[in-house]
Order: C-alpha cells, then sequence, then structure tokens
C-alpha cells in the first residue's frame, strides 16, 4: 500500500523526516509518535502535497512526486485540525467533497447520505456545523474523507478532543473501515496504547526517525508468564499471600503484578511449562481455595516500549535495536 525509501524532509530549522524507510501492507495501520515526530509531514508527502527533500514514497504503486492527483483520487484524507466552514450542513459540505472528488450529482448525494449514517451522523447532518460537538466535528472530517470510495484513507489523530467514549467509539468506527468495507487505514496518534485494539500493524515514529514497524501481535505477543488469582477462605483470608508462601516453598519465584489493575490480588509467575501449570493447580487445591484465574499474560504495547526503552542504555541505543526490527 505504502512504500517509502530514505525519504527526508528538511524545513529551514527542522528536520521533520529524517531516511524514513518503511512499507505498509493492507488493513488498519497505527503511525505513532510524539507530538512533533513527523506524522504529519509524512502523510501530506504521500498524498503528493508537500515534497520530499530527499527518497521517494509510492502510494498503491503510484509515485508521490509524480503522480499526486492519481494518488488523491484513491486515497481519502482527514486532516488533523479543524478545517470545516461552520455555515454550512454536513450534508452540504459532504456533498460539495464528494462533488469536487468527481462523482455526478446523484450519486455524491447518496454516497454523502450512506456515508454519514456510517460514521453516526442522523439527523444533526442538516444543522450547520459551526454548532458540532467536536466528536460530530470528526466524524464530518471522516465522512468527507470516506465519501469517495478510497481505496485508503490517512487519518491524522482523529481521535484528538474526544472524551473517552468518544475516542473508543472512533477506534470503532475506524476498525469498521476496513473489516465492513475493505478500506486501509493509515492512522496517527501520540497514544501508542489507543491504537492496540485497532491497527494490525504498528509503525513508531521518533524526530523524523523509524524506530519500530512490526505487526500488533509481534508487539504483544503471549509471554509465558502467567497471572494468577484466588479466592480467599475463612481459613486463609489472604488467599494470594497463601499460595505465594506455598510456591516460594517449592522454589518458585512469583511478583505481585504492582501497576496492573487488580493489584494485590494477581500474582505473576514466569511459566516454565506443564508442571507449573499442574504445581500451581495442586496448591490452589492443596489450600482449598478457589482459582479464579490462570492466563497466559499478553503485553500491552506500552509495557512492551517502555520495557525496551529500561532496557536500553541509551536513547540511540534503542533507536537502533528497534531499527533492526523494522520491516
Ligand atoms: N511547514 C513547516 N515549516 C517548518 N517546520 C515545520 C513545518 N511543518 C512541520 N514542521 C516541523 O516539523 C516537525 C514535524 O512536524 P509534524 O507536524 O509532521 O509532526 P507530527 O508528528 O504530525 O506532530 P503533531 O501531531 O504535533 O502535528 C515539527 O518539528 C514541526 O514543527
Amino acid at each position: 500500500m505504502i512504500a517509502t525509501e530514505s525519504l527526508s524532509k528538511r524545513y529551514p530549522r527542522v528536520t521533520a523526516l529524517d531516511r524514513l524507510s518503511v512499507d505498509v501492507g493492507p488493513g488498519v495501520t497505527g503511525l505513532v509518535g510524539a507530538n512533533g515526530a513527523g506524522k504529519s509531514t509524512l502523510i501530506k508527502i504521500l498524498l503528493g502535497l508537500s515534497p520530499a527533500t530527499e527518497g521517494r514514497a509510492e502510494v498503491l504503486g503510484l509515485d508521490v512526486a509524480t503522480q499526486g492527483g492519481a494518488i488523491r483520487e484513491r486515497v481519502g484524507y482527514m486532516p488533523e485540525h479543524d478545517c470545516l466552514p461552520p455555515d454550512v450542513s454536513a450534508t452540504e459540505f459532504v456533498v460539495h467533497m464528494a462533488r469536487m472528488s468527481g462523482l455526478p450529482p446523484a450519486a455524491a448525494r447518496e454516497r454523502t447520505a450512506d456515508t454519514l449514517r456510517h460514521v453516526g451522523l442522523y439527523e444533526e447532518r442538516y444543522r450547520p456545523i459551526g454548532g458540532y460537538s467536536t466528536g460530530m466535528k470528526q466524524r464530518v472530517k471522516l465522512a468527507q474523507a470516506l465519501v469517495h470510495d478510497p481505496q485508503l484513507v490517512f487519518l491524522d489523530e482523529p481521535t484528538n478532543g474526544l472524551d473517552p467514549v468518544g475516542r473508543d467509539e472512533m477506534l470503532g468506527l475506524i476498525r469498521r473501515i476496513h473489516t465492513e468495507f475493505g478500506i486501509s487505514v493509515l492512522v496517527t496518534s501520540h497514544l501508542l496504547g489507543e491504537l492496540e485494539r485497532t491497527c494490525d500493524h504498528v509503525v513508531v515514529v521518533d524526530g523524523g526517525k523509524l524506530l519500530r514497524s512490526s505487526s500488533t501481535t509481534d508487539f504483544t505477543q503471549t509471554t509465558t508468564t502467567l497471572a494468577i488469582e484466588v479466592t480467599d477462605t475463612d481459613e486463609h483470608p489472604d488467599g494470594t499471600s497463601a499460595v505465594r508462601e506455598a510456591l516460594h516453598a517449592r522454589g518458585v519465584e512469583t511478583h505481585d503484578g504492582s501497576g496492573l489493575p487488580g493489584a494485590g490480588h494477581i500474582l505473576l509467575l514466569t511459566a516454565e511449562g506443564e508442571e507449573t501449570y499442574d504445581l500451581v493447580r495442586d496448591v490452589v487445591a492443596d489450600l482449598g481455595l478457589g482459582l479464579i484465574r490462570m492466563e497466559q499474560r499478553r503485553h500491552h504495547i506500552a509495557e512492551v516500549f517502555r520495557q525496551e526503552q529500561t532496557d536500553g542504555t541509551d536513547v540511540q541505543g534503542v533507536r537502533k535495536e528497534a531499527v533492526g526490527h523494522g520491516s
């Protein structure tokens, strides 16, 4: 879908992209980085709106330097900043954008109605945009990116300014753009964790450089860490401590899962194999406790990242190592 090769963008005072080489396939891909990491710059270059200083890039097999128009016919773009005219309704605006994309009037109206319904705007679509909430404005921006039925959409910080419920709804909507309509998505965020449930693949940039590019499952792959939670009984009012002591007596180290939801009631230990599961089961049964859960823990992206950064001696070292993992 997207391929960049040693792509750089230098402004007089800042290098926004620094020899970025990355491949993005079909599906939902998260482009993650702190503010100023170069995400919006990359999107503008990929749309053929801003020339790269060096390197090259292709979108859907088209060269961004020479085929920007053809790219924008096939790709939708939801910009980061509010850019909506306040005096017109969502319907008028999205019909206009559909017409600009070359749809005939009747098709533009039909596609607009379908798309606004899909993004969750109903009666309000006839009211002027100026009176909309941030969430509704984000939906209008999303609708105009989808109305011409693109193969790929670039969504720049679509969850910006939304409350947690609005954010979840937007992330669900983004996922459905791919699952229901087969449109591939490149979505940016400065929050690594929020893209975890939504994206198949995550590309992390920092200071214009590629930090890491891998599938979400590689990021969050199941580890051999077991999380155990047990009931309390009259005999063992603190069941967790009783299990901890019994496991220690059998030479199994545990840690307490601090920082996890429910910490204090959760024991973490490294599973050496089948025998660890059997041992835990026997210990809990011998104590007469109930086993609430025994599960392999999945890491969250943000944890993996934090872990990599603490393991590295310096940020530069982390970058080198992370680039090594990239595709
Ligand atoms: N037109 C421009 N002229 C000069 N510098 C720019 C220009 N556009 C972006 N920059 C700089 O390039 C760097 C990358 O900006 P960019 O907007 O791509 O980052 P970002 O990752 O999208 O962050 P944000 O989410 O804050 O927009 C920043 O230091 C920014 O100040």
